[in-house]
């Protein structure tokens, strides 16, 4: 058995960055830039009203102060002339000013008369112009990689940039193994279960920007085994569910070991999660997972969506945080324990329950708490790394 951060290691060494392929904006949220996109304009492109009111010459801003009011400058049409002494015009918010001008009075402090606007005498000072590029000047970048959320979107459309290039989303086949198995919405026997880990684990995929495939449920025989791993031909990363571990049902090591399974490491001093098994077959990566509900997820976790995101051009991990201990633990054995728990401000506290089979305890929980191999007896208050969920 070799530690988590050992096979984590070990599994972050067989994946390779995706290639890359060019995206409209529309379908690139989630997406992850993978060459810097440039501002190819100023923003705005001209100083403009940040109120509606009148554009004038700010150094004739005073109480009392008359102006003829000689045009009208909107957002989208501006206002040809130049402004002269004594002289406003008439703007709306987003409109560029016009020449001369550098202060726009908001409508709210000046009395209309026809064409001549007055200032009145509790005037707001600020200038409510907003400079040429205050946003981001043409030739800006937007460093790569970075995950493109709905802010980054935007800012990339408002630079007139309509096509990005993104890194490739790794397609995921998923193979469920076992005799013991039947989809959602099917008649089980009454030795059957249903199918339920590849649900979670296509989830846990599409939220890193990876592509799910679900193939067919595999039986416990070889050629069921090899008929679904002839099916994943094509994917980016396979992955094995069940059938890990040592029985003499668990056939996914051997199968693969007879399709030329470079073999990275079997089995993992953790809980749960220990049957975990990882190699290549070929250039693919393949991630055996075990088959108890809450193993096969926490690995996905632990191992598959770091796999993912490294593949995409983002940092694998993120920073571990920590809590307070809500309850005393006693000493942990030789596996790291990941704990479901529920965090609830700065204290979390492990449930009673962590059978990996209980997927209800899983989906109650908003945080694994990490307890290290051979950590120590903990005392409530003590500190605590923990992962959210
Ligand atoms: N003698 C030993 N027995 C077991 C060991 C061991 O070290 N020595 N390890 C245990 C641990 S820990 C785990 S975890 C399990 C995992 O074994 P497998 O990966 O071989 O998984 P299976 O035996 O195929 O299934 C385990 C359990 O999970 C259910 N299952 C499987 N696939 C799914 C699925 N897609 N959806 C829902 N549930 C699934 C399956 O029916 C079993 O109940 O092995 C222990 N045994
Ligand atoms: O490692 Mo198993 O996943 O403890 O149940």
């Amino acid at each position: 058995m070799i530690a988590v951060e050992e096979a984590r290691a070990r599994i972050l060494d067989l994946v390779a960055r995706m290639p890359c392929e060019t995206v409209g904006l529309r379908a690139a949220h989630g997406r992850v830039l993978a060459q810097t996109a440039s501002a190819t304009r100023d923003q705005p492109p001209f100083a403009a009203a940040m109120m509606d009111g009148y554009a004038v010459r700010g150094c004739e801003v005073a109480a009392g102060a008359r102006f003829e009011v000689i045009g009208e400058a909107a957002a989208g049409h501006g206002f040809d002339g130049a402004l002269a002494e004594g002289q406003a015009v008439r703007i709306f918010t987003g409109a560029p000013l016009p020449r001369g001008a550098d202060h726009v009075i908001i409508q709210e402090d000046v009395a209309r008369d026809g064409d001549a606007i007055t200032l009145l005498a509790d005037h707001d000072t600020q200038p409510y112009v907003r400079a040429l590029g205050a946003d981001f000047k043409a030739g800006d970048p937007l460093a790569a990689p970075r995950l493109l959320t709905p802010a980054l979107l935007a800012l990339l459309a408002a630079m007139n940039v309509a096509q990005v290039t993104v890194y490739r989303r790794p397609r995921v086949a998923l193979i469920a193994t076992g005799d013991e198995l039947v989809m959602p919405g099917e008649v089980p026997n009454p030795a059957q279960i249903i199918a339920s880990n590849a649900f979670g684990l296509a989830a846990q995929i599409e939220a890193v920007g990876g592509i799910a495939q679900l193939l067919p449920i595999a039986r416990d025989t070889p050629a069921s085994l090899n008929t679904a791993l002839d099916l994943a031909q094509g994917a980016d990363v396979i992955v094995t569910i069940g059938g890990a571990s040592v029985g003499d049902h668990d056939i996914v090591g051997r199968v693969a070991s007879a399709r030329g399974l470079e073999r990275a490491f079997w089995k993992v001093a953790m809980r749960p999660g220990k049957p975990l098994m990882a190699g290549k077959i070929g250039e693919t990566p393949l991630i055996g997972l075990p088959g108890n509900p809450v193993s096969a997820l926490v690995c996905g976790l632990i191992f598959l969506a770091p796999a993912l995101r490294k593949m995409q051009g983002l940092e694998a991990l993120a920073p571990q945080q920590s809590a307070i201990l809500g309850e005393d633990l006693p000493a942990n054995g030789p596996r790291a324990h990941y704990m479901r728990a529920r965090l609830k401000g700065d204290r979390i506290t492990p449930f009673a329950r962590q059978d990996s089979a209980l997927l209800s305890i899983l989906s109650e929980a908003n945080a694994l708490l990490i307890r290290p191999a051979d950590d120590p007896a903990k005392r409530a208050g003590d500190s605590v790394a923990f992962l959210p969920l």
